[in-house]
This record gives C-alpha cells, structure tokens and sequence, in this order.
C-alpha cells in the first residue's frame, strides 16, 4: 500500500479561551484515495481543514504532508505544500474576488509559486492535460505570460468553461459557474490534493449534481486525492472511497464509505444517516 500523502496524528486542538475542538485525531490519506470528513455542525471539520492546511497549528500532536511534519515557516517546503495541495471553499460569492478577471483569478497559484521554477520542473516528470512546456528562470515575460495563458485557458476548458470566460468577471457568472471558476483556479498548477470544504452546498440541487459530477471526473482524471468535508451523506459517498466520522472533536468511526454507510457501527453514524435527507445510493 502506498504511504500516506496527508495524515493526522494524535491532533488535539483548541481554539485561544475556549474548550478543545479536536481531541486526539488521527487518520491517513493515501494518494488517489479520497476521503469525506463529516459529522454535525461544530463537531470540528473546518478546523480540521485549517489544521490540514497549515492555517492552524495543532496543540499536540502532528500533521504530516508526503510524510514529513507540516512546517509551512519554511519557504521551500511551504511551496511544495501550495504546489501540492489546493482548496475549494464553499462559497463562490465571496472565494473570488469581484475586482479582478477570471484569467487573473486562475492565474493566481501559478503567479505566486513563480511559474518557471516550482511549477514547469514539475511538468517534465507528468503528463497531463496541462501541457508540459519548460519554463525555466531564463525565459522572457512574454514567455512566461503566453505560458500563463495557456494553462489559464486549459484549466478552464477541464472544467467545462469556454476560454473566453478568461476576460470576464465573476460577477458575470452564475453560482455553479463561479465554482468551476475556483476549480479551475485549484487545479491549475496541477496540485496532488484538493481539500474541499462544502463544495457544493451553496449551490441550488441541479447545479449540485454537476459540479459534484465534474469533481468525480477530475479526480479520476487526475488521480486527484480529495478531503472533504460535507454535510451531504449523497455527495460524499458519489466522491469518496473513504470516510471519517467526527462527533465533538472526535473520530468516532472511519473505514471505506459503503461499509460505514451500509452497515453503520457507531450510533453517532446511525443518527446522521438516520437525519440525512436521503439516504446515499451508493457510488455511482
Ligand atoms: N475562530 C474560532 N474561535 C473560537 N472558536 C471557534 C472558532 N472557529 C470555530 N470555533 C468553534 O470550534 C468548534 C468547531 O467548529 P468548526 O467550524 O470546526 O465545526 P464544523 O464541524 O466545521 O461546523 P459546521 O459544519 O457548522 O461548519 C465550534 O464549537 C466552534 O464554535
């Protein structure tokens, strides 16, 4: 089996004054295998996030990136944690900002891991629908900007957006559209894993199903790792191999989703299922 490519040891956590959130977390996510992290409201899944991604230390304990301790201080391993690791978030109103192009938007990973080293080395080891063209520190702006452009407008076309989106502003678009647009912004520099908190809950049910679908085909596509948190037991088990139950900071049951939402072990699992507007038809 293949070593973790995130993983939470023993993490308690708790915010400044206030009683602890997380206590005694752990769990591994291996490459590929894309896990949900759902419990009730204020059981502690955003935190958890902010804890993945760097935002927030754990009190003990320990996040672990490719199997080293996350220590985003340093700036060598901070840029391989921002290559490697992107996000969505939930809501698509207010994730992107209002004054600036989609072009511009997408754009912004590339621009601030420094196309031409962090992201063009990367490109000579991968194949994908990205394009591998080297741009090393050499090459001219014009260069840099065309090869800018280039994955700009490619990203938007995988997540089913015409390139001329690119010159416009978000405001211009519709829900779903914004969160193809924050898509194609987290996966334009290619990233391992896509930490994704709600992503589709802000949306209305049809707009859901869509985007929920194009996150399955990019994960597949991509042999993306997703962790996300939801409070939709439906979306969870179309995008999820694996499951972790958190109930008060705690992980009451994880292990493959069909087992957890088949055959329930843990009565905090049988009470969400049970509360869930329907019940999951398994993955499709
Ligand atoms: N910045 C903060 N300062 C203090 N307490 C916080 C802060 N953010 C969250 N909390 C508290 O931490 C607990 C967990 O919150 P968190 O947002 O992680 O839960 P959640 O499971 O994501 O909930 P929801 O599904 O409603 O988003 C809650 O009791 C919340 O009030």
């Amino acid at each position: 089996m293949s070593d973790p490519i995130l993983e939470a040891r023993d993490v308690h956590f708790g915010y400044r004054h206030a009683a602890p959130v997380l206590a005694g977390v752990s769990f591994a996510v291996r490459p590929g295998r894309s896990m949900a992290l759902v419990g009730e409201s204020g059981a502690g899944k955003t935190t958890l996030l902010r804890l993945l991604l760097g935002l927030a230390r754990p009190g003990s304990g320990a996040i672990l990136f490719d199997g080293r301790e996350l220590d985003l201080r340093d700036r060598a391993r901070r840029l391989e944690f921002r290559r490697g690791v992107q996000t969505v978030f939930q809501d698509p109103y207010s994730s992107l900002d209002p004054r600036q192009r989609v072009s511009r938007i997408v754009a912004e990973p590339l621009r601030s891991l420094g196309l031409g080293s962090a992201v063009a080395d990367r490109d000579t080891s991968r194949s994908s629908g990205l394009g591998s063209a080297i741009v090393g520190p050499d090459v001219s702006r014009t260069d840099r900007q065309a090869e800018i452009r280039r994955r700009v407008t490619a990203a938007l076309d995988s997540v089913g957006l015409p390139a001329d989106a690119a010159d416009r502003y978000p405001h211009e678009f519709s829900g779903g559209q914004r969160q193809r647009i924050a898509i194609a912004r987290a996966i334009v520099c290619e990233p391992r894993v896509l930490l994704a908190d709600e992503p589709v809950s802000a949306l209305d049910v049809t707009t859901r199903v869509r985007i929920v679908d194009l996150l399955a085909e990019l994960t597949r596509e991509r042999g993306l790792t997703v962790v996300m948190v939801s409070h939709d037991l439906g979306v969870v088990a179309t995008l999820c191999e694996d499951i972790a139950v958190l109930e008060r900071g705690r992980i009451v049951e994880r292990g493959a989703i069909d087992t957890v939402l088949g055959s329930p072990s843990h009565p905090y699992t049988r009470r969400l299922i049970a509360s869930a507007p329907r019940l999951p038809s398994g993955r499709s």
